[in-house]
């Protein structure tokens, strides 16, 4: 089943409003992201049915789910399955029942209700554990089961709200693969809460960004991996951020003038410069000009890379032989200083950017997590996926 989703939302049940507005054709799967309390799960809520709008409309197919005037179509009546991070199946049924919960719903005979579950237990793999109850399964097996408790009731929509979260590196890639693969065969409308670029990317073909119930950057997940245009979504793509003053050729930070390339800024003016680790150059200090003297701040290793946090704010890629050398013989420690010098500054007017209060709201490292996701697997599967994403930015 796959279903052209619009939305203009407007809710008010928490400490602000939280609106956005969107459209994803049938089959198409829109990400959301943003920070902790953003208003992502209030948007799935209205989605769901489980969040009354204060204003908008929500259609589904051409049939008006919520809007003003209408009567609020309940969540069993929409079409639209909610998964999130707690599988939530029914604790006293067995698998079989919890899977035979929706088609029962549906109406389909009791053989036919029997085929479908047996083939969802030979699809996941657990043909075995049809009589165990959801306790005696794992994380992964309980989600997979979840998964497909969800498909089983042949939603239009899937709401998807984190669904990986709470799972460990084993499970975590089973769980992504028989999503991955319901997904594909079924065509089902997604949302995709998370807070993963690389997992929008994977899964999404267009991205809202929210933070205090607006959305503050839209576009497609590989326009907000290359070219952010906001400070969440630059550190969430792995970014180093930099504030100063554009000269006209270079960005004054703290006096020390680094070269850029001006993206809207014009001389004088406030300004924000966007490094990517790899075109930041470290060296031992040496008191040059045009370098960000900085003590280091992080340090971790991954696939032969060494990554360098600073305190200045950016981060520098190098190879472990280089950070060896830079190090006098062992990788360098936190606290020891050395010269930054990021190349290849791209530098945007400071009024176009994120508040800074975004950082200190946030509750995950969203520095070090656009590197530590798979891409790969299953994203030539959703390439043909489709969302349009109308923010209100
Ligand atoms: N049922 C509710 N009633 C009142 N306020 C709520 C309710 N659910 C959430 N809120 C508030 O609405 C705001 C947005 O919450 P929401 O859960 O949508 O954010 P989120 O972006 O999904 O956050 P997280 O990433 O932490 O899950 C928060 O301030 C939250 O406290």
């Amino acid at each position: 089943m796959t279903g052209a989703l619009a939305a203009e939302i407007v809710v008010d049940r928490g400490p602000f409003p939280v609106s956005a507005s969107f459209e994803i054709e049938p089959g198409g799967c829109l990400a959301i992201l943003g920070p902790n309390g953003a208003g992502k799960s209030t948007i799935l809520a209205a989605l769901a049915g489980l969040a009354p709008l204060a204003s908008g409309t929500i259609t589904l197919n051409g049939r008006t789910l919520d809007g003003p005037g209408r009567r609020r179509v309940p969540p069993e009546g929409r079409g639209v399955a909610l998964l999130d991070q707690r599988s939530r199946l029914f604790p006293h049924l067995t698998v079989e029942k919890n899977l035979s919960f929706g088609p029962r719903a549906l109406g389909l005979p009791r053989s036919q209700v029997r085929t479908v579950v047996d083939e969802w237990l030979g699809r996941l793999g657990l043909a075995d554990r049809a009589r165990a109850k959801p306790h005696e399964l794992s994380g992964g097996q309980q989600q997979r089961v979840a998964i497909a408790r969800a498909f089983a009731s042949q939603p239009s929509v899937i709401l998807l709200d984190e669904p990986f979260a709470s799972l460990d590196a084993e499970s975590g890639p089973i769980v992504r693969r028989v999503l991955a693969d319901e997904l594909a065969r079924t065509g089902t409308t997604a949302v995709l809460v998370t807070h993963h670029l690389a997992d929008a990317w994977q899964w999404a073909d267009e991205c809202l960004v929210l933070d205090r119930g607006r959305v503050v950057e839209q576009g497609p997940p590989d326009r907000l991996t290359m070219r952010p245009r906001r400070e969440f979504t630059a550190l969430l793509a792995g970014f180093g951020v930099l504030r100063g003053r554009w000269s006209g050729s270079t960005l004054d930070v703290g006096g020390v003038e680094l070269p850029g390339e001006p993206d809207g800024v014009v001389a004088g003016q406030a300004a924000v410069g966007i490094v990517a680790p790899r075109d930041v150059a470290v060296s031992a200090p040496r008191g040059c000009a045009g370098v960000l003297a900085a003590a280091v701040t992080g340090v971790s290793v991954q696939a032969g890379v060494v990554r360098l946090d600073s305190s200045a704010g950016i981060t520098a890629e190098l190879s472990v032989d280089a950070a060896r050398a830079l190090g006098g013989g062992r990788l360098p420690s936190l606290g020891d200083s050395f010269d930054f010098a990021p190349h290849g500054l791209r530098v945007v007017p400071a009024d176009e950017w994120q508040s800074p209060d975004v950082l200190s709201k946030r509750g995950t490292d969203y520095r070090s997590v656009a590197d530590h996701q798979d891409v790969g697997g299953t994203e030539q599967q959703h390439s043909g996926r489709r969302a349009r994403g109308r923010g209100t930015a």
